[in-house]
């Protein structure tokens, strides 16, 4: 698929179709056959848009519009402070870290203030491991840091209890001025972050009630670090404008890159390829693996289908990279079971560039590397994966950016959340729920003894009592 105007990220998908060496590969017709039921997502799709379900694309417009006014702040409190904290989790802490990694300094944290356009360091604490949580406050000047609370329900245990210890600390070595260390991004109306936030006084940035967590990288959950941080949130969302515009416009599976992605990841689905493996090449894009796994995992992995039948469908994400785990899963992938499909994720023009010293005093076994350059190391080792994969007859795709940039980043958010959408839809599921999540969820209220949670524990407790344990 070619490069549309200023599109900079193409998809190569030769790998997925029959071949020479790749008989098990799909034809051209097994594709377009797919277009009837593609056609009927995109209807779906439009009905889901018009009930405000798929305000990711929706409402793209209007957040761009937001721009000048999360970049006012952020320019603001980034001369402010040192650091710059992200309290969530899901996908309210794996899309400002994904972002972050692909498009700042790889080592932002340890880079002198004015390599960073002293601009503050990012932390994103997506967990409640003790350990971590200390030894984070333990190197952290609270007089020097600002917190962004970040939750969509503003209910989740993991992140009130970071927030509740992190206010606690504010409020013993600020004082007063506690409120100007947090910065709260949550729902309008609903969760139990906004009324403490509109009682004490913390800034505010909002999540569209429309958007759901693994969805809101392109809201201020995602912007307003990333702007903190200096990324260019314009050309962001410029990106995923333009990524939008193609998806809405081009019709048909062979032109369409959310029909095409979705389309391919369905028919793969159908002749037993249950896992999905994401896996970049290049150290930037590690997160966003960790990013595309929730979107696809939490969105896809249902029980019941839109009539309410058991269907227990979805396909299992891995995430990987090139090319460290070419030497832990690559053997797998060549030679274990026919169950998984696997994308690539190349970058043509790495912003850095190595040349690997020749000395010819050395073995001449290793002479070839000499001259060369790291990227070209990379490069080859890609396309010999590629090709042992293709050799062994197993289907892999490619997503192509021509750089690593805010532009080209803004798209491909865009794409991964338009075939997961489409992909809802060929699938016939809600992509937009995960009732899977909320009985962990409520079993956790009751074992931490919440109000009305009373009954479940005692259930817990009762389900507890039969154990086989080794060396108790
Ligand atoms: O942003 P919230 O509402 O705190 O939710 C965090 C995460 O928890 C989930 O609701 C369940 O895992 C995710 O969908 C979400 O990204």
């Amino acid at each position: 698929m070619g490069n549309q105007g200023q599109l900079g990220l193409q998809i190569d998908y030769t790998g997925m179709m029959k071949g020479p060496q790749n008989p098990d590969g799909f034809r051209n017709e097994e594709l377009l056959g797919l277009q009837t039921k593609l056609d009927q997502a995109k209807t779906s799709l439009e009905i889901r848009w018009e009930a405000g379900q798929l305000d990711f694309t929706k409402l793209l417009i209007s957040i761009k519009e937001q721009v000048p006014e999360i970049i006012k702040y952020a320019d603001t409190v980034a001369t402010r402070f040192d650091n710059f904290v992200v309290l969530g989790i899901g996908g309210s802490a794996l899309g400002p870290l994904a972002v972050h990694q692909a498009l700042n300094h790889y080592y932002y944290n340890e880079l002198p203030p004015e390599k960073r356009g002293h601009r503050p360091r990012l932390y994103v604490v997506d967990n409640i491991d003790p350990v971590r949580f200390n030894e984070l406050m333990e190197i952290l000047d609270p007089k020097k840091t600002l917190f962004n609370v970040i939750s969509k329900s503003g209910n989740t245990s993991e992140t009130m209890a970071q927030f509740l210890i992190v206010r606690d600390i504010l409020r013993r070595e600020c004082g007063n001025s506690y409120p100007e260390h947090i910065v709260v991004t949550t729902d309008k109306e609903k969760g139990n972050l906004l009324p403490i936030a509109l009682v004490e006084g913390f800034q505010r940035f909002v999540i569209p009630a429309g958007i759901g967590g693994r969805f809101s990288e392109l809201t201020p959950v995602g912007l307003l670090a990333a702007a903190v941080c200096g990324i260019d949130i314009d050309q962001l969302m410029d990106g995923a404008l333009s990524m939008d515009h193609w998806i809405w416009e081009s019709k048909g599976v062979l032109a369409n890159p959310a029909q095409l992605r979705a389309g391919l990841a369905y028919l793969s689905w159908q002749k037993g390829k249950n896992i999905s493996v994401f896996m970049p090449y290049a150290d930037g894009l590690k997160t966003m693996a960790d990013w595309y796994a929730q979107l696809w995992a939490e969105s896809l992995g249902k029980r019941y289908d839109l009539q309410g039948r058991e269907v227990f469908v979805g396909q299992t994400p891995v995430k990987a990279l090139g090319v460290t785990d070419q030497h832990s899963q690559v053997q797998l992938y060549v030679e274990g079971p026919d169950d998984k499909v696997l994308t690539f994720v190349t970058v043509e023009r790495f912003k850095e560039s190595r040349i690997i010293p020749l000395d010819s005093g050395l073995p001449e076994d290793i002479h070839f590397l000499g001259g060369r350059t790291l990227e070209e190391l990379l490069f080859a080792e890609q396309k010999a994966t590629e090709y042992a994969l293709t050799l062994a007859n197993r289907q892999h795709q490619k997503i192509i950016l021509s750089s690593l940039d805010e532009y080209n980043i803004g798209q491909l958010l865009l794409l991964l959340e338009w075939e997961t959408a489409y992909m809802g839809e060929l699938l016939n599921i809600n992509a937009y729920d995960q009732p899977g999540v909320e009985e962990g969820k409520n079993g956790t209220y009751a074992l931490m003894g919440r109000k009305g949670y009373e009954k479940k524990k005692l259930e817990i407790e009762e389900y507890g009592k039969t154990q086989y344990r080794l060396n108790e």
